[in-house]
């Protein structure tokens, strides 16, 4: 028998989670039926989701969230013993996994893309889930041009860093937000040919130097009033992928921005929304894509880890304060 240890989430949120919140429950795994594997998990991710999805599910219920994991016994010839997965089986240590199951909004358990040396914590990150909503949310909604002018918020997490980076690489000038002069420095290093600090800029006049042609393309991770400032900057025939508000996902409340309306009509926007799931079956063309660019050196994932299983809640609500630069990611 195989002793397990999960994160089961007790309470709608209110504000910033909670640790109370959360409870850790230890319990035996039962012995595998046919077409399940039992699986020790290596990395968990910490992502804004796991708040913003909070309201949606009735109390309690298990902590969803993206791992990668070590196939340590296994009844489906498919993922034999040794195989690394990524499933959304969540804030575990061990898990076992029915690998038919189809229930999770969040798709199947699939084997880790061969990352060619690179950490298997890339599997929730660069080549992971926000690997893929930075390459589809960005290249197939901005559809940008090389010498466009795209602008980032969120720019040094985990989507937005690769967004801008990929931006690099198709040719376009990228002005990125973040929120700490730390951040800020790192973006430059990376090749932002801006960084700003949304904290402590005057944003609408940092981005009217940064950008005196105007924004082309805006990747928006963070909602609000950042966002109605940037829009507002915008040229004719310009593209906004609506990634997520951040900005707003621990208010009961909605909070206001200036109108857009004027900005969307007279300069003809295209503002679209997205979930990363639309393109669940070219995952694989994104996670080869990205592979390749970050062994040529083109693109740097940087991660921000934490260690140990006790240590997750921390790290999420770290993520949510700010305290990451690239994708959270626990180490257990
Ligand atoms: N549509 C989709 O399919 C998907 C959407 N997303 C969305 O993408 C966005 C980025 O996710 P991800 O890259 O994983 O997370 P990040 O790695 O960017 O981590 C979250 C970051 O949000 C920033 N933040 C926190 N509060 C605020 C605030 N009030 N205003 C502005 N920024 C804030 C912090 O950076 P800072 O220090 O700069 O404030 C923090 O580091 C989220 O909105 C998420 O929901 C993610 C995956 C899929
Ligand atoms: C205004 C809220 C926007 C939230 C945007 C966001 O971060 C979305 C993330 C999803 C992404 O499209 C793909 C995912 O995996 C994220 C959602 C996962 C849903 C979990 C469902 C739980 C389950 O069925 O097990």
């Amino acid at each position: 028998m195989v002793k397990a240890r999960k994160y089961v989430v007790k309470n709608t949120f209110k504000g910033l989670p909670k640790r109370e919140d959360y409870e850790i429950v230890e319990y035996e795994l039962p012995a595998l039926k046919n077409g399940e594997i039992l699986v020790k998990v290596e990395w968990v991710s910490v992502d804004p989701y796991l708040r913003a999805y909070n309201a949606r599910y009735p109390t309690p219920y298990d902590q969803f969230s993206y791992q990668v994991g070590l196939v340590e016994d296994s009844k489906d010839p498919r993922f034999p013993v040794g195989t690394r997965v990524v499933s959304h089986k969540g804030w575990c240590d061990y898990c076992i996994i029915d690998t038919n199951d189809t229930k999770s909004d969040a798709g199947k358990v699939y084997k880790l893309p061969n990352l060619k040396g690179l950490s298997n914590s890339l599997g929730v990150g660069a080549v992971g889930m926000p690997g893929a909503t930075a390459y589809f949310g960005f290249l197939e909604i901005c559809k940008p041009k090389a010498g466009e002018t795209v602008v980032v918020t969120g720019a040094a997490g985990a989507v937005g860093s690769l967004v801008g980076q990929i931006a690099k690489i198709k040719g376009c000038k990228v002005i990125g937000f973040a929120g700490s002069d730390d951040k800020v420095k790192w973006l430059e290093e990376i090749g932002f040919d801006k960084a700003i600090n949304y904290k402590t800029a005057d944003v609408a006049a940092a981005l009217k130097a940064a950008a005196p042609k105007g924004v082309d393309c805006y990747f928006d991770n963070v909602g609000g009033e950042i966002s109605s400032t940037i829009i507002n900057q915008m040229n004719d025939n310009g593209r906004v992928s609506v990634c997520g508000a951040i900005s707003s996902y621990n208010d009961a409340n909605l909070p206001k921005a200036p109108i857009l309306q004027p900005s969307i009509v007279f300069h003809q926007l295209k503002i679209e929304g997205f979930l990363v799931w639309r393109w669940l079956d070219r995952q694989p063309e994104a996670f080869a894509e990205l592979i390749k660019w970050i062994h040529s050196g083109q693109l740097k994932p940087r991660e921000h880890i934490t260690e140990g299983f006790e240590n997750i809640f921390d790290a999420f609500v770290g993520m949510l304060n700010g305290e990451n630069t690239g994708k959270a990611v626990v180490k257990l």
